[in-house]
């Protein structure tokens, strides 16, 4: 596993929730709440598995309010910022207000603002870069579409998203630093990249790492696999060495299906 069959792991496994466009900030509080709940009732241990959830910009103050009024163990964050810290940006989103607003997290390069909204691996390495001075800590997400998966190229094309979305990056940010490697081809499809395809880009990633920084740096960071985990496939994903935790699109929205992806070990046998 991250781990091992000895229940250790050479990292605390994340298992984060992006919301994606969905949960106004009423049913995000709602959705929070019945996780907490379902979490407690299970005495899931938070030391050991850590969870995230990334709802939309206008959820944040609303689950600002909830984790720290009733002291919920879940961290939470943004699913964007602005390479900019302050000023004539319309519609814009400082890694300053996030911070402000207690997020401990952000994704930068999310497959869907690669695509939808042109984001380059230049661009991503300035918001990595906007995270950083706020205090927050950057998923960076990469993975290759269906062509390029077919063409065999998937390995080399990821790993020159990873090089190019840290230009600047100084080992000591990327000691902290998370990647999320999501093929494109497994987001919302249904269809999951094989333990063995995560494994293998997950290693890739990190043995990149290890060369961009040093071998130190790349056994602390965090790799995590996306692309239709669910609560009955997360079990085989997470067996794998380099595979440090999922990040969940759509089965983060059902309180007790995300509950169970949290609780992976407590299916580890029955999967
Ligand atoms: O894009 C994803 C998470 O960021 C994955 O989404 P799905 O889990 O819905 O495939």
């Amino acid at each position: 596993m991250t781990s091992s069959t000895n229940g250790t792991f050479d990292r605390k496994p994340l298992i984060a929730g992006n919301w994606k466009m969905n949960m106004d900030h009423v049913q995000g509080i709602t959705l929070l709440q019945k996780l907490a709940w379902t979490l407690a009732d299970a005495e899931h241990d938070f030391a050991r598995v850590e969870v995230a959830v990334f709802p939309p910009f206008t959820d944040l103050r609303g689950v600002q309010t909830l984790t720290m009024g009733d002291d919920l163990p879940v961290r939470y964050g943004a699913q964007d910022l602005s390479a900019q810290d302050s000023g004539a940006y319309t519609g814009e989103i400082s890694g300053q207000f996030l911070s402000r607003l207690g997020c401990s997290y952000v994704l930068v390069g999310h497959s869907e603002r690669r695509a939808l909204h042109g984001e380059s691996d230049a661009l991503l390495a300035t918001k990595v870069a906007a995270a950083y001075r706020h205090e927050l800590t950057p998923v960076l997400c990469v993975g290759e579409g269906l062509e390029i998966r077919q063409a065999g190229t998937h390995v080399q094309y990821t790993l020159e998203q990873l090089r190019g979305s840290l230009e600047g990056i100084t080992a000591e940010q990327a000691a902290t630093l998370v990647v999320a490697y999501e093929p494109v081809w497994a987001i919302g499809t249904g269809e999951v990249a094989g333990p063995d395809d995560a494994q293998e880009l997950c290693a890739a990633i990190r043995t990149e790492l290890g060369l961009l920084y040093d071998a130190d740096i790349a056994s602390k960071v965090r790799v995590l696999y996306g692309g239709s985990v669910k609560a009955s496939n997360v079990a085989q994903i997470l067996a794998q060495r380099d595979v440090d935790g999922v990040l969940v699109g759509g089965a983060s929205l059902d309180a007790a299906e995300f509950a169970n992806i949290v609780r992976f070990e407590h299916h580890l046998v029955t999967d």
